[in-house]
């Protein structure tokens, strides 16, 4: 396997080439730049109390100079009025220091917080941003997304905000040290130039060493998405059934534990080598102290500096040296650093907005023609194509139901007719038009789903219902109840304490949950809805699958009943469901197999028949003189009166009699 983290840093002298030093120069400036999306009187605030600490820096040496020199000019006989300005001097130098670091440290906070608010908020208009899906898809693309805009996974919060005050702490903390710098060159030039250029250096190779560890930590950040998911799968409440039901509980832990020791695998080896190649620079670090000790120091105790020069000077090396030591903000520099190029990228992976001039496709219109003309689609990265020249048309007004087994790609079809994916090769045509040339949301607000994995809202019963036209003005609880009637969910609504009103969400104070029938009911009438306001091709992809018999038996009647001359596709495993369709499609092997009406396929006496035939027969009962349809097989009913024959069965039982054979 090979290893993928980054190399040890090692020092180079193409790391002070000028081009290098630009693009370090630019990146700071990007962030100080986010700055800008705090709020102007927490930005206006921060910079009076930097520009007060850096000021104050000086101030402070030279005002303990000149109390030094008034405190040794003065005896008990004299005067000691003349101590008390730069004895009071220096005391608010000092104060407003402090008041400043104090004040700074709530107002990064606030800054540091809106900024992250903005950043985040970029992250998710950029993930909503495309008209299509396969971006989300994309491990790269959740990668670059956490660096872009979550916090950091650590003892302090680390974001693209707390990176930028962090940027302008370090800018001030450096001006304050060149402050101390200006302040030591006026007796020790040489010296001060000296110490300023180490401390820096000292800096430098500090940071690049820490840094090294955090790309050893960004590198992993695959594998933090493995512990992420571990734990949300923990504590959340989507997989709580399975786990206590199979008892799995310790085996998750055990997983997210496994997954944390593999993400941290490598830190704590590259933290060890850090640590032990920090001996060179504290030994460079005690250089600079001795030297900023004994310089001012020797020429003292030659008569050449008085103590009040050399407490100046004292407090001024202290100023310089404060700058090799690195704090927190490094780590948020960097992170932030990695944070605003991951901005850049998530750009780039999913490309400028689409604004391009595309025609009309007028919701509330006809409905229209649609074809599949040779489509193949592949889905990015999977090694082979899902649909292979697929030539299919949508009739308007016309009961359209695929059919195939599972994996066949029926969802896959339905997601290129709503445009979240583009054919990888061939075209589909609404009237002719390619849909890649429509306008992606008006084709959408011509068209409704209602998909397998559709989604439970955490909002009311009204909310879940009218989100499918989020255009249409609200319609009046009589209208909607109407809907509700006619799409057979009165039952559902009966037993929410507020009718519409009532909150869907198990974990809202007041909320409740439905049973997976009564959602599917409750999505049904959100197609119905849609359909009211214009939409006039409806997809319906396993709409049964959580139904009662009676409740499945009803469905052509209450729901594709309601639809009027909106056209319908519908996917279905149970053959019962599909049966009534004006067409019946079979998909297999990425292409249209067989098509016609249930009867037509029946005489045809092909794939859909022997199918069919096959999942009956598992609902013969068996008498003593052979076996006895529960109804009849020929009209290929279920034992249940439904005909909820299973199509994923039959083709089980095709397999089994297949080997058989
Ligand atoms: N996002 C995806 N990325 C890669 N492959 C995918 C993706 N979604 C589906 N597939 C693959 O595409 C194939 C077709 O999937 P699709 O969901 O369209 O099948 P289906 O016929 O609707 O199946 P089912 O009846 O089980 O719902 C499957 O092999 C599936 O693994």
């Amino acid at each position: 396997m090979t290893d993928t983290r980054p190399a040890y840093p090692r020092f180079s002298w193409r790391d002070l080439s000028l081009t290098r030093i630009q693009d370090t120069f630019d990146e700071r400036r990007s962030l100080l730049a986010l700055l800008r999306f705090s709020r102007p009187r927490t930005l206006a605030a921060l910079c009076v109390t930097v520009a007060t600490s850096i000021a104050a820096a000086p101030l402070t040496a030279i005002f303990a100079s000149h109390a030094v020199h008034a405190m040794t000019a003065a005896s008990p006989e004299v005067d000691l009025l003349p101590l008390v300005w730069p004895v009071a001097g220096f005391a608010a130098a000092m104060l407003a220091r402090q008041a400043a670091e104090v004040l700074a440290r709530a107002l990064k906070a606030s800054a540091s917080r809106r900024i992250d608010g903005v950043v985040r908020s970029r992250v998710r208009r950029i993930a909503l941003r495309p008209d299509r899906i396969a971006h989300l898809e994309d491990p790269e693309f959740h990668d670059v997304a956490v660096r872009a805009g979550d916090q950091g996974f650590t003892w302090r919060v680390r974001s693209p905000g707390a990176a930028a005050v962090g940027q302008l702490e370090i800018t001030a903390r450096t001006m304050s040290a060149v402050a101390m710098a200006a302040v030591l060159a006026t007796r020790f030039p040489v010296l001060a130039v000296v110490l300023l250029a180490l401390s820096v250096l000292i800096r430098s190779i500090t940071r690049r060493q820490w840094m090294h560890l955090e790309a050893v930590k960004d590198a992993a950040t695959p594998e933090r998405r493995k512990v992420d998911f571990w734990a949300d799968l923990a504590a959340g409440s989507e997989a709580a059934k399975e786990i206590r039901l199979f008892g799995l509980a310790g085996w998750v832990s055990e997983r997210r534990l496994v997954a944390h020791h593999a993400w941290e695998a490598g830190h704590w080896r590259t933290r060890r080598r850090v640590l032990r190649s920090q001996k060179a620079t504290f030994l460079l670090a005690a250089l600079c102290a001795g030297l900023g000790l004994l310089v001012p120091g020797l020429a003292a105790w030659a008569g050449e500096l008085s103590i009040a020069e050399l407490s100046q000077c004292l407090v001024a090396v202290w100023g310089i040296l404060a700058i090799s030591v690195m704090g927190g903000e490094s780590y948020d520099i960097d992170y932030g650093r990695t944070a605003v190029t991951a901005l850049r990228k998530l750009e780039d992976l999913t490309g400028p907005d689409r604004h391009a001039p595309r025609e009309n496709a007028s919701p509330g219109g006809p409905a229209p023609l649609v074809r599949f003309e040779d489509v193949s689609f592949r889905y990015p990265g999977a090694s082979a194509p899902v649909l292979r020249g697929l030539s299919l048309t949508i009739r308007p007004g016309e009961r359209l139901a695929i059919v195939g087994a599972s994996g066949e790609g029926k969802t896959t079809l339905v997601k290129l007719l709503a445009g979240l994916y583009e054919p990888t090769t061939g075209r589909i045509t609404a009237d002719g038009t390619d849909l890649r040339s429509l306008d992606t949301t008006a084709w959408r607000r011509g068209m409704t789903a209602l998909f397998q994995d559709f989604v439970h809202y955490p909002l009311t019963a009204r909310d879940n219902i009218t989100l499918a036209a989020p255009e249409a003005t609200p319609e009046s609880d009589e209208k909607l109840l109407q809907l509700v009637r006619a799409g057979g969910a009165q039952p559902v609504l009966d037993r929410l304490e507020s009718g519409l009103d009532t909150e869907l969400w198990r974990t809202g104070t007041d909320g409740r949950d439905l049973s997976g029938g009564q959602w599917q009911k409750l999505a049904a009438i959100r197609a119905l809805y849609a359909v009211e306001h214009g939409r006039r091709l409806v997809v319906l992809d396993e709409p049964t699958a959580h139904l009662d018999v009676k409740a499945e038996a009803r469905f052509h009647e209450q729901v594709i009943g309601s639809v009027g001359d909106a056209s319908i596709v519908l996917i279905s495993h149970r053959l019962s469901t599909v049966r009534p369709a004006d067409r019946i499609v079979l998909l297999r092997d990425g292409r249209i197999t067989e098509e016609g009406s249930h009867d037509d396929l029946m005489r045809l006496g092909g794939e859909y028949a022997r199918l069919f035939l096959l999942q009956a027969s598992r609902f013969h009962e068996p008498t003593a003189g052979g076996s006895r349809t529960a109804d009849s097989q020929a009209d290929g009913s279920g034992a249940d009166g439904s005909g909820a024959v299973d199509i994923e069965q039959g083709a089980v039982a095709r397999e089994g009699g297949e080997e058989a054979r």
